[in-house]
């Protein structure tokens, strides 16, 4: 049995680090554990343009040590009113890495986001010319679909579509949660891949259920039936390069999420590499872990590998209740159970 493992230093390509207080709270967990991220922008307000991402970005790196050494990538939050240029001139600076698609009223904080994506097609042409990736919570809005099906709807109606249109533009799917969606993308050409969550590996949606409702396993995309978990775990440790870990680590405080009106969003910062660890041991796939933690994200995105290393241990470790202190508390994801694994230098 293997009881240590130690890898090339991970990324993070979904992370919420959020702002002030929280930002300092969390951001240190994201930087202990990965060498860089994907940094959401739906801040409120969004971030929009080259000079609010800069801005942020000096305030995440302001919330870590000197020497955390760790790089934020920052992400551009599309709206109706998105302009190619900018975007393309704050991508060859290096501002921006990528573009990050919210339908309008699909998750939190998006009511800023896009309400036709094809009426955006010239920013979508410019990107796919300059190799920028746009990353997308898959999900229609529509109300008339079941929350269910929305995922596997956005890919019918949205995304086969957009990759038809944009045959070389760089997809991420993100946070994937159905079988649909696996299968999309493992079929899809190399240019689509998909991130994936710890907790949609972990959990089902008896899980929000389980003896009265659980806000803390509440997240959108919302956690589906069994067989669609089953099909999400056997992608990620798959080994097809097309899967990488992005935690989707959303941070609210305890009185948003425990209300009679919950945010959607699980803080998985702290324990991430962990939870990932545990289903790859459980799936005995150790051996592919690298690949979907360190390799096949860089890869997608064309930047090189990180140096140096993470080890992870096996020796059993209590999740605390809370993270944080009275004013600002945050109930992580696994709060109160036994880890198997823990990350160790
Ligand atoms: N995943 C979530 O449930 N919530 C995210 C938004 C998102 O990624 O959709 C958040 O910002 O809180
Ligand atoms: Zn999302
Ligand atoms: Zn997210």
């Amino acid at each position: 049995m293997t009881d240590r493992l130690t890898i090339r230093r991970p990324d993070d390509w979904h992370v919420h680090l959020r702002d002030g207080a929280m930002l300092e709270l969390v951001a240190q967990h994201t930087a202990r554990q990965f060498a860089r991220a994907i940094i959401m922008p739906n801040l409120t307000p969004p971030v929009t343009d080259a000079a609010a991402a800069r801005a942020y970005r000096d305030r995440i790196l302001a919330a870590l040590p000197a020497d955390a050494g760790f790089t934020p990538l920052m992400t551009c939050y599309l709206t109706d009113g998105a302009d190619a240029e900018a975007i393309a001139a704050a991508h060859a600076e290096g501002v921006f890495t990528a573009c990050k698609l919210y339908p309008a009223h699909a998750t939190t904080n998006s009511a800023h986001g896009v309400t036709d994506i094809f009426a955006l097609a010239p920013v979508l042409e410019r990107m796919q010319a300059i190799g920028m990736p746009l990353l997308i919570h898959g999900e229609v809005t529509d109300k008339d679909i079941d929350i269910f099906d929305r995922e596997a709807v956005f890919i019918e109606r949205t995304l086969a579509k957009l990759v038809r249109d944009f045959p070389a533009l760089k997809i991420v799917l993100e946070h994937i949660t159905t079988a649909e969606a696996a299968q999309y993308v493992a079929e899809a050409p190399a240019n689509v891949a998909a991130t994936i969550t710890p907790q949609h590996l972990i959990i089902n949606r008896n899980a929000i259920f389980d003896g009265g409702i659980r806000p803390h396993a509440y997240c959108l995309p919302v956690a589906k039936r069994e067989g669609h978990r089953l099909a999400v775990r056997k992608a990620a440790v798959s080994g097809s390069a097309k899967f990488f870990l992005g935690t989707d680590s959303a941070p609210h405080v305890v009185e948003a999420k425990e209300s009679s009106c919950g945010c959607a969003g699980i803080f998985n910062a702290p324990f991430a590499l962990e939870s990932y660890l545990k289903v790859f041991d459980e799936e005995g796939a150790l051996d592919r872990f690298e690949a979907f933690t360190s390799e096949n994200g860089a890869r997608f995105y064309g930047l090189p590998l990180n140096e140096g290393t993470v080890t992870l241990e096996r020796v059993a470790h209590r999740v605390p209740d809370r993270v944080g202190d009275d004013t600002l508390s945050v109930v992580p994801f696994h709060a109160g159970e036994t880890l198997g694994w823990r990350m160790v230098a």
